[in-house]
């Protein structure tokens, strides 16, 4: 009797897995879509929207009353309900650093690049063995540094965080003495990424204070304090490849490597610092995924920084580091070459055209960056930056942001955020290509109308 039922049972199991494989292939072996047939034809109807080319349809975008899909969201200085009109009186944008210069790549690679993600997946809080950090992406992670040839990993620890933003401080904090009655002394070289000190004053710890130039501590560091020294490499807002000023048993180093990638700079050699922050944001151009990744040389900073981002997040989501795995399996696939062939591209003729600008100008000048070797194109690559750190050089232009705003319509970023002097402004050169055009023409009009501009 008992046999006669589990006979049946193995039978109705077999049928069932007959079944089940008789309905998840098509003839011809092609997967019979079933769960995720909605989902998919739902992302490419949204993306199919038209937005002129000045815009963009998302998934989660606003869907005002009457309308079957979500609204166009468009470029600055377009607008309707198709982005189609354009307002020439509207001002230039080169103040943030979003990098949508990357979003044509991504259409181009739309399929290789999409995700489709199941309700139930990795609900989680962590990965199968107990951590939060997706093993696989971080071999992904590492393999592309060696491929890329810019960061040293070899026998190094990898955190995550939500963005490079949360692992600037989770370093201040790894990188701070604990319980010392002297707090450690945060610096960085002016200009400076202006959140180094923002961060580290609004967390008011009591084991680090920011104290601001790094020049000013050169002859002035008594070697009882710790000194905690931000090298951004290459910089923002001039894009120079900055080395650590500092020296010494008492100073410790956190290499901000966000722009060291090929679109941005040749790469001389691989990175090598002690603690070396990257993210996904300059890389891919997906700012608003927030993953960002620290490698780490000691063991002890390693486990501060991992207690850091516990405590604070209960570390990175799964869906960001899912998308970043995708991302970087593109990323890959062809060595890299593919991305930073277009991001090196785009980025060289940006700052060609913004250099024969200015060039002619007697009232603007732009910072000068030296051509390199880079060992990843293996040739001599000349300047590609992300920011244009201009100059307004007549000696009444002290407000540099002001004089481009009144005489051009530029939207800039002032030279005393990043604790320079305002006859600096910075232009962001990675957004895109309609805010980079707009900012060219406006400029073209300003310079062209200067009195004495050299004609090309
Ligand atoms: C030098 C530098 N570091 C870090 C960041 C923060 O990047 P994210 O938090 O998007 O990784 C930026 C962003 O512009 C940056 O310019």
């Amino acid at each position: 009797m008992i046999k006669t039922r589990s006979l049946k049972h193995v039978l109705c199991l077999v049928c069932s897995i007959i079944l089940n494989i008789f309905f998840l292939f098509k003839v011809g072996g092609e997967w019979n879509l079933s769960w995720s047939k909605t989902a998919a034809t739902e992302a490419e109807a949204v993306a199919a929207i038209p937005c002129s080319g000045h815009g963009r349809a998302y998934l989660d975008g606003l869907v005002l009353d009457g309308n079957k899909g979500p609204v166009c969201e468009c470029n600055t200085c377009y607008g309707g309900p198709d982005c189609s009109q354009f307002f020439p009186d509207c001002s230039a944008n080169a103040n943030g650093g979003d990098p949508l210069f990357l979003e044509p790549f991504w259409m181009q690679h739309a399929a290789s690049s999409a995700l489709l993600v199941a309700g139930w997946h990795r609900m989680s809080y962590s990965y199968d063995d107990q951590s939060t950090i997706s093993k696989e992406l971080e071999r992904h992670i590492r393999k592309l540094h060696d491929i890329v040839g810019n960061a040293a990993t070899e026998g190094r620890y990898v955190v995550f965080g939500a963005g490079s933003t949360q692992l600037l401080s989770a370093a201040v904090y790894a990188l701070s003495p604990d319980n010392s009655s002297s707090p450690a002394r945060v610096v960085a070289s002016i200009p400076f990424y202006p959140v180094y000190e923002m961060q580290t004053d609004f967390f008011q710890s009591v084991d680090f204070h920011f104290q601001g130039d790094t020049s000013f501590w050169k002859n002035n560091s008594d070697t009882d304090t710790e000194i905690i020294e931000f090298v951004t490499s290459p910089n923002n807002p001039d894009g120079q490849l900055n080395t650590a000023v500092l020296h010494g048993p008492n100073v410790k180093e956190i290499y901000d490597h966000a722009y060291y990638w090929p679109h941005f700079t040749a790469i001389p050699a691989p990175a090598d610092g002690d603690v070396m922050i990257f993210t996904l944001s300059k890389l891919t151009g997906h700012a608003g995924s927030r993953f960002g990744w620290a490698i780490i040389k000691d063991k002890d900073i390693y486990q501060r920084m991992l207690t850091y981002l516990t405590l604070n997040t209960l570390g990175v989501s799964k869906d960001s580091q899912l998308r970043a795995l995708k991302l970087l399996k593109v990323v890959l696939a062809t060595g890299g070459r593919e991305i930073f062939e277009f991001g090196h591209e785009t980025m060289r003729k940006r700052w060609e055209k913004l250099n024969k600008v200015i060039s002619t100008s007697k009232r603007f000048s732009l910072q000068k960056i030296t051509p390199k070797y880079c060992t990843y194109f293996q040739q001599i690559r000349g300047a590609s930056p992300a920011y244009g750190w201009l100059k307004c050089e007549n000696q009444e232009d002290k407000h540099c942001y002001a004089v481009l705003q009144a005489d051009a319509n530029i939207t800039g970023r002032q030279g005393s955020i990043f604790f320079a002097e305002d006859r600096y402004v910075r232009l962001s050169l990675i957004r895109s290509q309609d805010d980079f055009d707009l900012l060219l023409d406006k400029l073209n009009g300003v310079v062209a109308g200067e009195e004495g501009a050299r004609t090309m």
